[in-house]
């Protein structure tokens, strides 16, 4: 029986199965895996009729680390009650327990100009977005009519308090004057109020010499954008953090080189966290989707270098993955979205020459 480790792979729809190919050909080049590729999104719908499919999930569950590219087609349903393909990632990330999600951010040298802010601002920027990935508005009850609708926030004590414990514990991986802004909207919102006692009470407890402060998500909005170097872990809820996270796009230039690791326990430096999963933090960007080679397959191909670390425990290679990943774009590496000519095979191939 193969003692390598099993990838489960979810490539999904629009850029999700180009960028995917590419990240792929990076992995098998960096050690011997097991990947076995399950259907997910529109293109599970497809062939189901369902964005999650049974033999999907247990592939998922029975794998050591699970890669996703990206679900949707970018149409919202006329038919509130037909399959969607993000309830495909959702109920993913549901069922394999991934509450934690990092999304890792820096400002990438020899790239301080490709975005919209002044490369002064951006210089020595290093943040991780820490997220709370399976409750809040995206999970809780809904209803519609044809004449109204709601959706419900509901955060519990554990939840806000296991997520903190990761931001704080990567903040003192950090060093000793990283601090955790808190993100909530606690002037309004009952769950937010809960979310700053709990935090709070937290650091009082079990971290007091980790620098913690508190802001309105507004706020902590339009300073990402005017003061990123303020940031070191922004720790918030799940739907704050999935738009402040697009939001930190600017810092590197293009959201096509966002990663994420989603993980179900605290980050384990030594073996990895089994039974996490991987993707970068775009969608299926179906603009772009089938024409040439425009997509960036950065943001995938960080992924994987975010499950050899987190994941599987593999930090040599995810180091080499980076260091490859930087040394392309140092060497002048630029896809479209960085405004330049390179196809996302070219990206690859930058990326697997510099290995
Ligand atoms: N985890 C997931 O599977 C996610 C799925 N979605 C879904 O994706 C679909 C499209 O959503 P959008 O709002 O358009 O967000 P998006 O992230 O797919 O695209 C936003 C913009 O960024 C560009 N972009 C995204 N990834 C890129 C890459 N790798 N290289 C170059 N440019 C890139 C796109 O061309 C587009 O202009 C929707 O159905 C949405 O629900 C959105 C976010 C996450
Ligand atoms: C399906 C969406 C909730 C996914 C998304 O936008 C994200 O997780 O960033
Ligand atoms: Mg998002």
């Amino acid at each position: 029986m193969s003692t390598h480790p099993r990838i489960a792979v979810l490539p999904g729809d629009g850029i999700g199965p180009e960028v995917m190919a590419c990240a792929l050909e990076v992995l098998h080049a960096v050690g011997d895996f097991t990947v076995d590729e399950h259907l997910i999104g529109a293109a599970a719908i497809d062939k189901t009729g369902t964005p999650l499919p049974d033999a999907s999930l247990d592939g998922c569950r029975a794998a050591d680390a699970t890669l996703l590219g990206a679900v949707g087609t970018g149409a919202v349903p006329a038919d509130p009650d037909s399959p969607r393909p993000e309830q495909g990632v959702l109920e993913l990330r549901r069922a394999l327990g991934v509450y934690a999600n990092l999304r890792p951010v820096r400002a990438i040298p020899g790239l301080e100009d490709a975005g919209p802010l002044k490369a002064d601002r951006v210089r020595g920027v290093d943040l991780v977005v820490v997220r709370e990935l399976t409750g809040g508005l995206y999970f809780g009850r809904r209803g519609r009519t044809a004449h109204d609708a709601f959706d419900t926030c509901a955060y519990t004590r554990d939840e806000i308090e296991r997520i903190a414990r990761i931001a704080f514990t990567l903040a003192e991986a950090k060093g000793p004057a990283a601090r955790v802004t808190s993100v909530d909207k606690a002037n309004v919102l009952a769950t937010s109020q809960l979310w700053r006692d709990v935090v709070q009470g937290l650091a009082d407890r079990e971290y007091p010499h980790v620098p913690l402060d508190h802001l309105l998500v507004d706020t902590a909005a339009m300073r990402l954008a005017t003061e990123p170097s303020a940031f070191d872990i922004i720790l918030t809820e799940n739907m704050f953090g999935d738009i402040l996270s697009d939001e930190t796009a600017v810092i590197p230039g293009s959201i096509g080189l966002l990663a994420s690791a989603s993980l179900p326990a605290p980050i384990d430096a030594g073996e990895g966290v089994r039974g996490a999963l991987f993707e970068p933090i775009h969608g299926s960007a179906p603009d772009i989707a089938g024409r040439g080679g425009l997509a960036s397959p950065l943001g995938m191909i960080l992924s994987v270098a975010l499950m050899l670390r987190y994941g599987l425990g593999r930090t040599g290679e995810a180091d080499a993955v980076e260091h490859a990943v930087d040394h392309a774009l140092r060497e002048g590496l630029r896809t479209a979205d960085l405004g330049g000519t390179a196809t996302s095979h070219d990206a690859k191939r930058a990326v697997l020459a510099a290995l």
